[in-house]
């Protein structure tokens, strides 16, 4: 039987397009509370209310040791940062609305992939 393989590379167009949107992200002016993991020294309830920790800088080290088997396994952890926000933030404070205004951004550029 198959090896389960802990990580097998997306293909290269896939990789350079998740890439290029990674990018594109993390030099959004409202990608600031997304760059790193949530401190939590800095806020001592998160690990309790957020089970799945995401951010762009472990998206990044995931995407680059070839961790993501698809671009839509990829889109998954993207997606996850935004529902977390939404966990944890108010819509109407400067984090919330950061996170929709990513989420929507991320979710026209994926469109746009996806329709190229
Ligand atoms: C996703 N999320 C983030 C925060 C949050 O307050 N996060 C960072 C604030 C301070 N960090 C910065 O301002 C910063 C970080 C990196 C950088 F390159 C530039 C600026 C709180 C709740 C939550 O759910």
């Amino acid at each position: 039987n198959e090896k389960k393989e802990k990580s097998k590379p997306l293909i290269n167009k896939e990789f350079a397009a998740a890439r290029t949107i990674l990018d594109e992200m993390e030099l959004h002016e409202d990608s600031w509370p997304f760059l790193l993991p949530v401190d939590t020294k800095q806020f001592p309830t998160y690990k309790k209310v957020i089970k799945k920790p995401m951010d762009l800088s472990t998206i990044r080290s995931k995407l680059e040791g070839g961790s993501y088997k698809t671009k839509d396994d990829f889109s998954v952890d993207v997606r996850l940062i935004f529902d977390n926000c939404e966990t944890f933030n108010e819509d109407e404070s400067p984090v919330g609305r950061a996170g929709h205004n990513m989420r929507a951004y991320f979710d026209s550029q994926w469109a746009d992939l996806n329709s190229s």
